[in-house]
């Protein structure tokens, strides 16, 4: 099975494996949300063990060890991303499994298990084009919308599509379905490594908000800001970000 074959696999069966835990489990709120965490993080260690037994994995659910730091394939993987939202039983969630080789991110696949949905940087088409003059939508967290959302706003003219989930609110651009997604002031690798592996492929712009690179695999894995977009607007957001940051909003 290809790396790109295993992260489909994986990112399907976890998010099997949460949607029966939603189902079966009884659990509701914290509990549920904590359960789904597990249970996901189960399966994919699993899974890695059995196919990919010589890589490193970092993932939010298991304690970091310094062999990622000196191995050339690493798995950088979040079992359940919107975890609030997966346990109010909503559909913005995901399973990420992104793979980083020898220095960048080479896949990406991204479960959003309600909506039968699995993408995949090895395949994805590239994003589409807006030719219906209607104004930009701009994805941003629902529960810690960061500061520099309303300037970003006010600057493309955009509309707000509050949204849970880094890789639902990445792939939401990737599919067309909003223009850009702004995030600053806390998050971690696997927030975004698989999503952004995926917009990579369908030719998006991805960056830090003050323009350089998102890089992966670091010793400290918080990785708090990007500006994920069709490639037209990022001049304008960046110049945005920039006119509205002391550099840590
Ligand atoms: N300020 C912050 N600090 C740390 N993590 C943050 C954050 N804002 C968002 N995140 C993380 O980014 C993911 C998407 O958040 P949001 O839905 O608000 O956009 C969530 O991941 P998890 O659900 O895996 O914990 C959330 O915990
Ligand atoms: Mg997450």
């Amino acid at each position: 099975m290809s790396d790109a074959e295993l992260g489909t696999m994986l990112a399907r069966a976890a998010g099997e494996e949460l949607l029966r835990v939603r189902w079966e489990s009884g659990l509701e709120g914290k509990e549920l949300g904590k359960a789904g965490d597990a249970a996901a993080q189960s399966v994919l260690a699993a899974l890695l063990a059995e196919h990919r037994p010589d890589d490193a994995v970092l993932s939010e659910e298991a304690k970091d060890s310094p062999a990622r730091l000196i191995a050339s394939r690493v798995w950088i993987i979040d079992p359940l991303d919107g975890t609030r939202e997966f346990s109010e039983g909503r559909a913005d969630w995901a399973v990420h499994v992104a793979l980083w080789e020898s220095g960048d991110l080479t896949l990406g696949a991204v479960a959003i298990p309600d909506e039968e949905l699995v993408l995949n940087s090895a395949e994805v088409a590239p994003a589409p084009e807006r030719t219906d003059g209607a104004p930009l939508r701009l994805a941003v967290s629902r529960s810690r919308p960061p500061a520099i959302t309303e300037p970003v706003r006010a600057a493309l003219d955009a509309e707000l599509v509050p949204m849970g989930s880094a890789g639902v609110k990445i792939s939401a651009v990737a599919r067309g379905q909003v223009d850009a997604y702004v995030h600053a002031g806390g998050q971690y690798e696997w927030d975004s490594a698989a999503p952004i592996a995926v917009a990579r492929a369908a030719g998006l712009h991805t960056s830090r908000i003050d323009g350089s690179p998102l890089l992966y695999n670091d010793a400290d894995p918080y990785l708090p800001d990007l500006v994920v977009c069709r490639p037209d607007l990022a001049p304008r957001i960046l110049a945005a970000i920039a006119e509205n940051t002391d550099g840590d909003s």
